[in-house]
C-alpha cells in the first residue's frame, strides 16, 4: 500500500490495480485511496482478487506478496513464496506479456530469479528492488552524520539485499566529492542493514521507505529516466567469464525497456567484493 500510495501521489500511473487474496481488505484500501481523489492527479484505481482480469496489459507489475511469518524458517518461507509465484507469475505473464516486473517480496534476489524463470520474460524486464533500499538507508545515515541533504549523498550498496549487502566504500561522495578518508579519520560506524531490523522490532514491518524506493524505480522504468539504481538483476553476461544464473544487486541503468546496462567495471567490482568477503 505504501508503494501504491507513493506512485499515486507522484502521478506515475494512469491506472493502479491492487490485487490481494483478502477481498474485503483490498477493497477497503481501494476505497480509502479513491476518497483522496480530490487531492491528487486523476488515476483509475481498481482492486480485487482476480490477477488476470485486473492486471491485463499492465506496463509494470510489482510483486509484494506475502509477509514473512516470524515462526517459519527462511527455507520454508522461500518454498512458500516460490510456490506462490508459481501460481501468480504465469497469469501475470499471460495477461501482460510486455510488462516490466519489479519484485519486492523477500528474499528478493531469489524471488526475482524465480519470477524471471516463471514468467519466461527476457531478464532485462525482471528486476528485484534489491539493495536500492539498503543504499538509501546508508545515504540517510551518512547524510545525517555529515549534515547534508540525503539527495546529495551518493553511496551504493550491492550484492544481496539484507544481511549480505555490501557497501561500495569508494562510491561514498557528497556533491561528487569523495569523503571516505574523512569518515575513516572520524572512525564512524554505520549500520545500514541493522536499522531495518530496528524498524521491524519497533513497528512490526517496514513500509514508507520501501514505498519511496519502489516508486523511484517505477519512475525510472516507466518514464525512461535512465537513472542508476542498485537493483537485483541477472548478473550473468555483465560479469566477464561468469556463467552462473544469479540475481544480485549491481548499479543498473533503468529505462522503459528495463535494465539498459550495468555501470562500472564489473571485474573490479567483483574482485573487491570477494576481498571484502574474505576479510
Ligand atoms: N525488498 C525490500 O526492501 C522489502 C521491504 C519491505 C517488505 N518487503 C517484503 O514485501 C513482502 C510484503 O510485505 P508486507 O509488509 O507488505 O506484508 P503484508 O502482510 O502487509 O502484505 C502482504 C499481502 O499479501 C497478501 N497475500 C498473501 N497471500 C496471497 C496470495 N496467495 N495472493 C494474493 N495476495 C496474497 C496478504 O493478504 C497481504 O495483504 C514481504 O515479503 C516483505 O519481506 C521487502
Amino acid at each position: 500500500m505504501a508503494i501504491a500510495q507513493t506512485i499515486l501521489t507522484e502521478g506515475l500511473a494512469d491506472e493502479i490495480a491492487l490485487v490481494d487474496a483478502e477481498a474485503d481488505r483490498v477493497r477497503g484500501e481501494m476505497l480509502d485511496l479513491q476518497h483522496a481523489a480530490a487531492f491528487l492527479p486523476r488515476v483509475r484505481i481498481v482492486a480485487g482478487t482476480d490477477v488476470l482480469a485486473l492486471t491485463r496489459s499492465s506496463d509494470l507489475a510489482i510483486i509484494t506478496v506475502p509477509r514473512e511469518t516470524a515462526a517459519a524458517s527462511r527455507m520454508d518461507q522461500l518454498r512458500r513464496n516460490v510456490a506462490l509465484l508459481r501460481e501468480v507469475m504465469p497469469t501475470v505473464a499471460e495477461g501482460s506479456p510486455e510488462s516490466l516486473l519489479l519484485v519486492v517480496s523477500n528474499p528478493v534476489d531469489v524471488l526475482a530469479y524465480a519470477a524471471w524463470k516463471l514468467s519466461g520474460f527476457p531478464s532485462s524486464r525482471v528486476i528485484g528492488s534489491g539493495t536500492d533500499l539498503d543504499s538509501a538507508r546508508l545515504r540517510c545515515l551518512l547524510a545525517e552524520h555529515l549534515d547534508v541533504g540525503a539527495q546529495d549523498m551518493q553511496a551504493y550498496m550491492v550484492s544481496e539485499h539484507g544481511d549480505g549487502a555490501l557497501a561500495l566504500w569508494w562510491s561514498i561522495r557528497v556533491g561528487g566529492m569523495p569523503v571516505l578518508s574523512y569518515l575513516q579519520k572520524t572512525h564512524s560506524l554505520f549500520d545500514a542493514v541493522g536499522c531495518a531490523g530496528e524498524v521491524i522490532g519497533l513497528k512490526g514491518y517496514t513500509s514508507w521507505a520501501i514505498g519511496y524506493s519502489a516508486a523511484s524505480l517505477a519512475r525510472s522504468l516507466l518514464r525512461d529516466q535512465r537513472r542508476v539504481h542498485p537493483v537485483s538483476v541477472l548478473a550473468k553476461g555483465f560479469v566477464p567469464g561468469d556463467t552462473h544464473e544469479v540475481f544480485l544487486s549491481l548499479p543498473a541503468r533503468l529505462g522503459r525497456r528495463g535494465v539498459l546496462g550495468i555501470v562500472g567495471n564489473m571485474s573490479k567490482l567483483l574482485r573487491d567484493l570477494i576481498q571484502i568477503n574474505r576479510r
